[in-house]
């Protein structure tokens, strides 16, 4: 019998979506990039858009977790205004399903998972005098804080990470909380004054992956980006992913984690969920073994709701 296979037909235009910060336009160049390397051809075009997230100046935990910074990217690729979306996974609502008509087609090579500490001054996080402002709004990043360092004083921080660290220049906090992967995007890791270990501050499910998202059915163009995947950054994505899903958390609830394939290429999954105040932590650890990575995250998720996971999530106003 003879097999016939369908010959791939890179499109000759990809129109790229994004948020317009320059977190987000320096994540759009490295897939260009990336695209640019893999498909010599092909051309790329911008669509920045605005999102809810970066218009809204309230509260962030009031609109993070809603998909505030993913809305009207997904909305432009659904309306056919642009045919690639990228996002931070980390912003990428996990508790529904993708918006309709949209799928997943890469998962770009993890960066840093880990948060960083920016002082002035330079000092770490142990050396820094109690009352110091720490500009954040992460009910993650507080809740840890409360826990290990409880004499310090977080102050709620919003804008993108340029936007931020003005604000901290200008005198309006002592110290910050920004993650590592989106300073080295932006170009000013040389205002870190300490990298915080996962077991100092724990990262957001997702930390350091873009996803790269299309409409479904739009197949010569998912076929032509899949290339950039990175096979364990997909199995530590899907595996976060699902965790959050089955938890169920909300904009309020402060959970942390993230799975890690090793050198062996084991999987495995840590998470914690926390109160508000940090006083109570749940712990759960797990290896894939020979599960998938959605059921390693279905495990871990259940393992926290057998510790009661679900009266601290449900117990905190939101
Ligand atoms: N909430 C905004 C956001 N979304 C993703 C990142 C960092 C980069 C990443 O993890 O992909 C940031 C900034 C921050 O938390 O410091």
């Amino acid at each position: 019998m003879t097999v016939y296979r369908v010959r791939m037909s890179v499109p000759e235009l990809i129109r790229i979506v994004s948020r317009d910060s320059p977190m987000a336009l320096a994540q759009v160049e490295r897939v260009r990039a990336e695209l640019a390397a893999l498909h010599p051809g092909v051309r790329t075009e911008v669509v920045p858009v605005k999102t809810t997230g970066d218009k809204w100046m309230g509260d962030l935990s009031q609109v993070e977790g809603k998909g505030a910074f993913t809305k009207e990217v997904d909305a432009a690729l659904l309306a056919g205004e642009a045919d690639l979306a990228v996002h931070c996974v980390k912003d990428i609502p996990a508790d529904r399903p993708l918006p309709a008509g949209t799928t997943f087609a890469a998962f770009l090579k993890r960066d840093d998972i880990r948060d960083a500490l920016i002082h002035p001054d330079g000092r770490t996080l142990d050396e820094l005098p109690a009352g110091t402002r720490i500009g954040t709004s992460s009910v993650r990043r507080v809740a840890q804080l409360a826990a290990t360092h409880p004499h310090l004083q977080c102050v709620p921080f919003r804008g993108n990470a340029n936007r931020r660290l003005e604000k901290l220049a200008a005198g309006e906090a002592d110290a910050l909380l920004l993650a590592v992967a989106g300073l080295e995007r932006i170009d000013r890791t040389d205002v870190i004054s300490e990298v915080l270990s996962p077991e100092v501050m724990m990262p957001p499910i997702g930390a350091g992956i873009l996803a790269l998202q299309c409409r479904e059915g739009d197949t010569d163009l998912i076929d032509a980006v899949s290339g950039l995947g990175d096979p364990d950054t997909y199995r530590e994505a899907t595996a976060e992913r699902m965790f959050l899903h089955v938890l169920q958390g909300h904009c309020n609830s402060p959970i942390a984690g993230y799975a890690r394939v090793d050198r062996g290429g084991e999987l495995s999954l840590r998470a914690c969920v926390f109160t508000p105040d940090g006083k109570t932590r749940l712990n759960a650890h797990e290896w894939a073994g020979r599960l998938d990575p959605a059921t390693l995250g279905t495990s871990v998720a259940v393992a926290l709701l057998r510790q009661g996971a679900r009266e601290i999530i449900d117990g905190i106003p939101h």
